[in-house]
């Protein structure tokens, strides 16, 4: 299994293909395509990624009233995906919606994994409780949506890697961690809060690695890829 999945934070589709071209096409990648991509270029650019062998998360982060999470999902369960996410915050019921409609519009295609943003990997403890006024630590936070998103259908979390343990001990061992906030030694963490390398991430039990900057802002991409690789693997 590929455990890295290589975030497309790109504004066009041009540049994105570009960029997946450089890898030789024997390397089967897994890619996530996020809002900044998406929006610009629609679906066309998940059969482009598709033709070119790519496994595709999808990145969306639905967070609205359970009926319009459910029609979203649905429509999102034909794109051909592999994964798709909603915010855990939105509450069991949305998530439930999000479940429900991704089974319901899948039809005879594999329906997507379902994963649920806990905290993102940008939030400090601090603006945890100072501006968003949660009194529980990160990691109790964390932990409360994960259970609520497993109660209601969601595959797995989008959590910060030293938040893995902790998910896997109290939810099980096949509930998915996918794990931003990855950097490699002595990188900047711009605007990232809860950050780890690739090699940590690995021993903390991250089942994926969100990469993107460390990877599509090198000079030399694919070097930097197998930095990536190589950090994990140590
Ligand atoms: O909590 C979250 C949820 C999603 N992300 C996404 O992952 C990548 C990380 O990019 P880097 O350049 O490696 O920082 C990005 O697409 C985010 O939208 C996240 O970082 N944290």
């Amino acid at each position: 299994m590929n455990p890295i999945i290589i975030a497309l934070d790109f504004q066009t589709g041009q540049e994105a293909l570009a960029f997946i071209d450089q890898f030789p096409t024997s390397q089967s990648l897994f890619v996530k395509v996020g809002m900044e991509l998406f929006y610009r270029e629609d679906n066309q650019i998940l059969t482009q990624l598709k033709v070119r062998g790519c496994k595709i998360f999808l990145d969306l982060k639905l967070h609205d009233i359970p009926n319009t999470v459910f029609q979203s999902a649905k429509i999102l369960s034909q794109l051909g995906v592999d994964m798709v996410t909603i915010h855990a915050a939105g509450g069991s019921k949305m998530i439930q919606a999000a479940h429900d409609g991704l089974v319901s519009g899948a039809g005879t295609k594999k329906i997507p994994k379902l994963l649920a943003v806990t905290q993102l990997t940008s939030t400090s403890e601090k603006v945890l409780h100072e501006e968003l006024h949660i009194g529980l630590t990160l990691q109790e936070s964390v932990l409360s949506l994960a259970r609520l998103a497993v109660s209601n259908g969601a595959d797995g979390v989008i959590c910060a890697a030293p938040e893995a343990p902790m998910i896997h001990k109290n939810i099980g061992k096949d509930f998915l961690c996918v794990t931003p906030g990855i950097r490699l030694p002595g990188q900047s963490h711009q605007d990232q809060q809860r950050v780890v390398s690739p090699k940590k991430a690995h021993i903390f039990g991250s089942d994926y690695i969100v990469v993107g900057r460390s990877i599509t802002q090198a000079s030399n991409k694919l070097a930097a890829f197998k930095r990536v690789q190589a950090s994990w693997n140590e």
